[in-house]
């Protein structure tokens, strides 16, 4: 077992969902617990996580693997989210292969929701795991889920070769082979894997885990 404050794994994660569904907000939300006006992304934004947790119960669905050329090259597992108040959000859920991916919905806080859940059929279709989520409140927040999914030991070793490729490869643009794509976020994740801290992870729930805040991740 690795000493603590030692990662042993990175993964590179790509979080992909339209304009607006809330990926900036996600991803500022686990790195500071904050909150900020709407901006919209232009281009790419890489952000590191650190952390150390205990290994989840579930595993992703390995069938896919590797969202399409461009998308997130050599990227280990995928978030792919829409926002449950935009019809056409959830229409454009990218069909993504060969790597650990989950889909979630997000803003299921607001009232007023247009993606009912019984119309929510992309994760049946394609055997992947779905969420309904709230960055805003906190709900469900499923992207630790995530996390624990692909730390399963198994999956680690697994995708140990790749991640270190990823690490010295930039994101193509498809057209000019720019490190350029919009709607496109990309998180590389230090995955300290302590098998023997504690069980509260495995709650899954993001409030749990603000309330450890103490914890640097
Ligand atoms: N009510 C509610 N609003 C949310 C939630 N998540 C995000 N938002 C709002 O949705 C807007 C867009 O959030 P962003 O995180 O910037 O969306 P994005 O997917 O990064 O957008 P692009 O950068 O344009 O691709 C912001 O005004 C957020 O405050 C949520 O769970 N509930």
């Amino acid at each position: 077992m690795a000493a603590r404050g030692e990662p042993r794994v990175q993964f590179k994660l790509v979080l992909v969902g339209d304009v607006g569904t809330g990926k900036t907000i996600s991803m500022k939300h686990h790195l500071a617990g904050e909150s900020e006006k709407y901006r919209a992304t232009l281009g790419v934004e890489v952000y590191l996580l650190v952390f150390h947790t205990n290994r989840g119960p579930f595993k992703c669905n390995e069938k896919f693997g590797g969202l399409r050329d461009g998308y997130g090259i050599q990227s280990q597992c995928a978030i792919i989210m829409f926002d449950a108040t935009s019809r056409v959000t959830y229409k454009n859920v990218p069909m993504c292969e060969n790597i650990p991916m989950m889909l979630c919905g997000n803003k299921v806080d607001i009232k007023d929701r247009k993606v009912k859940a019984k119309s929510i059929v992309f994760h049946q279709k394609n055997n992947l795991q779905y969420y309904d989520i709230s960055t805003k409140s906190n709900y469900n927040f499923v992207f630790w889920d995530f996390c624990f999914a692909v730390m399963d030991p198994a999956v680690a070793v697994q995708y140990e070769h790749k991640l270190e490729v990823a690490q010295i490869t930039d994101l193509l643009d498809e057209d000019d082979g720019r490190p350029f794509k919009k709607y496109l976020h990309c998180l590389d994740l230090h995955l300290s894997l302590f098998w023997n801290t504690v069980d509260f992870f495995l709650s899954f729930k993001y409030e749990t885990l603000q309330s450890h805040h103490d914890i640097q991740w």
